[in-house]
């Protein structure tokens, strides 16, 4: 992984984008670009660790040394995750905050034992699984204590177990997706989760932090998955789930999942597995707008059994998307979808699908087809949907080097408040981004939806202007008090980290927060884990009713 990008090293982002695409950009974002070269690495350095001998001696009787590394290298790679705004600070030459050393455990009795020092020793512990969280979850914070340390799961990579009868694997938290899909792959069955940043991150980044793959629609979120966990605590184990289901008093399993390394370190999780699809294939539908793209989704969610994708761009969006694939952009949204399954599964699939398209209202002018309003797209948009479907990430660097600057948010809500919601948002991101320095291109998608609801995945590109992390940081504020006052969760399922912890007492309320508080004081009572991360502060004085 790059230490101040996304993905491989080799991969030159720069070839992507062409004069006449920057020119494009220039002329939509109302502003010259500028390049921003980043500081190259050798002129990087971290500030010196704090780790006392007494503490390396200690810890490193428990790892050996290779389980113990600070050299500058290994403690740059490890100091945060993949925001634009990491990266902005990362090609700028700031690496700070920085941790005193990055600890391999690879078991997980070595890491209680590493728990047991850094308690008795009030060592900061900061779990990192791939570090592609974008809201500041692995940001190497101290928080009270004068030293922090970041524990790096890579070495904890096994396929623990299969049960074939029962369809469940259980598998060490470092496993990388491309891993966990090579090791079941061989046995013939499929975790199906598949994020956009699944090259890099963990089994157990995604039980931490709830995450949701882009094929949620057949396999479910991540946490929807989960039959059991082990997590390594600073007071011992503690490992809830033991069958598919169970009245057993509040689920203990759903504490752990969105922890996010606030009250333990996730060693291993138990997870359902699918056996291999024998059969995959895609297709697209134009709708005339977002709006009605909107209730052919929600028709889409509550059909049975369920595409295993279902995406809906908005017009922006799909203008954009066909605009970069050298497409005619046509007008409308775009609405992608994909089948997965035995032949009979993903025939059913695409009958429900059609009866789903067929209910909506054929009021539109575009209506009287097969598919209501609904017109089947140039197969072409599927292939450029599949093929581009993980380049975002390498597309935003490359835009950084010309001095555009790219970020995604997420939210989620109910049917009835989503557009609403939407338009709250847009509407927030460009009133604080558009002006003297450029404007803002705001796109938007939906990939995960419910009966009840979905999300809502923005996407805003704007000019870099003087000070970017400065214009990003307002543009995020607005946003996130729009998602608020409009009734949205304020992470579908990029999670809270620091980014988003102001607003977390909005989300859970003071007694939620005293009662998160109240756990973490049990299972980590010095504090530890992952400091200032997710638990919102001063949860204490909450009022009786
Ligand atoms: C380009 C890009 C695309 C993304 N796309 C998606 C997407 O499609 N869907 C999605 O859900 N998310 C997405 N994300 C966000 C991120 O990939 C997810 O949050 C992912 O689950 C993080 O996994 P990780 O292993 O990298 O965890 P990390 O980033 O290492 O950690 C995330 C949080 O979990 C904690 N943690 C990590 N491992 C453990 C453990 N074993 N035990 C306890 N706590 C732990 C960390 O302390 C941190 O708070 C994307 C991120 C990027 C950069």
């Amino acid at each position: 992984m790059q230490w101040n990008g996304w993905g491989d090293p080799e991969h030159d982002p720069a070839q992507m984008i062409s004069e006449s695409t920057r020119a494009l950009l220039e002329q939509t974002l109302g502003a010259s670009l500028s390049e921003q070269p980043p500081v190259p690495l050798d002129q990087v350095r971290p500030p010196a660790s704090r780790l006392t001998q007494t503490a390396r001696a200690a810890l490193r009787t428990v790892l050996g040394s290779a389980g113990l590394r600070d050299d500058d290298r290994t403690r740059i790679d490890h100091c945060g995750g993949k925001s634009t705004d990491d990266l902005l600070r990362r090609r700028a030459g700031d690496v700070t905050p920085c941790p005193d050393a990055v600890l391999f455990p690879a078991s997980h009795e070595e890491l209680l034992d590493v728990l047991r020092i850094c308690n008795e020793q009030r060592i900061a512990v900061v779990p990192f699984g791939g570090g592609t969280s974008v809201v500041g979850g692995v940001e190497p914070v101290a928080g009270p204590m004068a030293t922090v340390v970041t524990v790096d799961l890579s070495r904890m990579k096994q396929l623990l177990h299969l049960d074939e009868d029962s369809h469940t694997a259980t598998l060490h938290a470092g496993l990388r997706t491309p891993e966990v899909e090579e090791l079941l792959g061989a046995r013939g069955y499929t975790l199906g989760h598949l994020p956009q940043s699944y090259e890099y991150a963990t089994i157990g980044g995604y039980a931490a932090t709830r995450s949701t793959g882009q094929a949620s629609g057949g396999y479910g979120r991540f946490d929807d998955m989960v039959v059991s966990l082990r997590m390594a605590t600073p007071r011992g184990t503690l490992a809830p789930g033991r069958s598919p289901a169970s009245a057993a008093g509040p689920d203990l399993r759903q504490l752990v999942l969105g922890s996010e390394g606030t009250l333990g370190i996730i060693t291993e999780v138990t997870v359902r597995v699918r056996p291999l699809p024998h059969a995959r294939t895609d297709a697209a539908w134009v709708v005339p707008d977002f709006s009605t793209g909107v209730r052919a989704m929600r028709e889409i969610a509550r059909a049975a059994p369920r595409p295993t994708v279902a995406r809906l761009s908005d017009e922006t969006e799909t203008f954009v998307q066909a605009t970069l694939a050298g497409r005619d952009p046509a007008p409308g949204s775009l609405l992608v979808l994909g089948f997965e399954g035995t032949d009979s599964e993903v025939t059913r699939q695409r009958a429900a699908v059609d009866e789903a398209l067929r209910r909506l209202d054929t009021s539109s002018a575009a209506s009287g087809g097969t598919h209501g309003p609904a017109v089947a797209a140039d197969s072409s948009a599927v292939g450029d949907w599949r093929r581009s479907r993980f380049d975002g990430p390498y597309l935003r660097d490359a835009l950084l080097s010309v001095g555009v600057l790219t970020e995604t948010l997420e939210t989620a809500t109910t049917w009835s408040q989503l557009e609403p919601l939407y338009h709250a948002v847009r509407d927030a991101l460009h009133a604080s981004l558009d002006g003297p320095e450029g404007t803002a291109i705001v796109m938007c998608h939906i990939s995960h939806s419910y009966p009840s609801g979905a999300s809502l995945y923005l996407t805003v590109a704007t000019p870099c202007g003087r000070d970017p992390r400065a214009r990003w940081a307002r543009a995020k504020r607005a946003a996130s008090d729009a998602i608020a006052a409009n009734g949205g969760t304020i992470t579908h399922h990029h999670a809270v980290g620091t980014d988003h912890r102001p607003w977390m007492s909005t989300e859970i309320g003071a007694l939620g927060a005293a009662s998160l508080a109240a756990m973490k004081s049990t299972l980590d009572p010095a504090g530890i884990l992952n400091p200032h991360k997710l638990i919102p502060d001063g949860p204490a004085n909450v009022t009786d009713a």
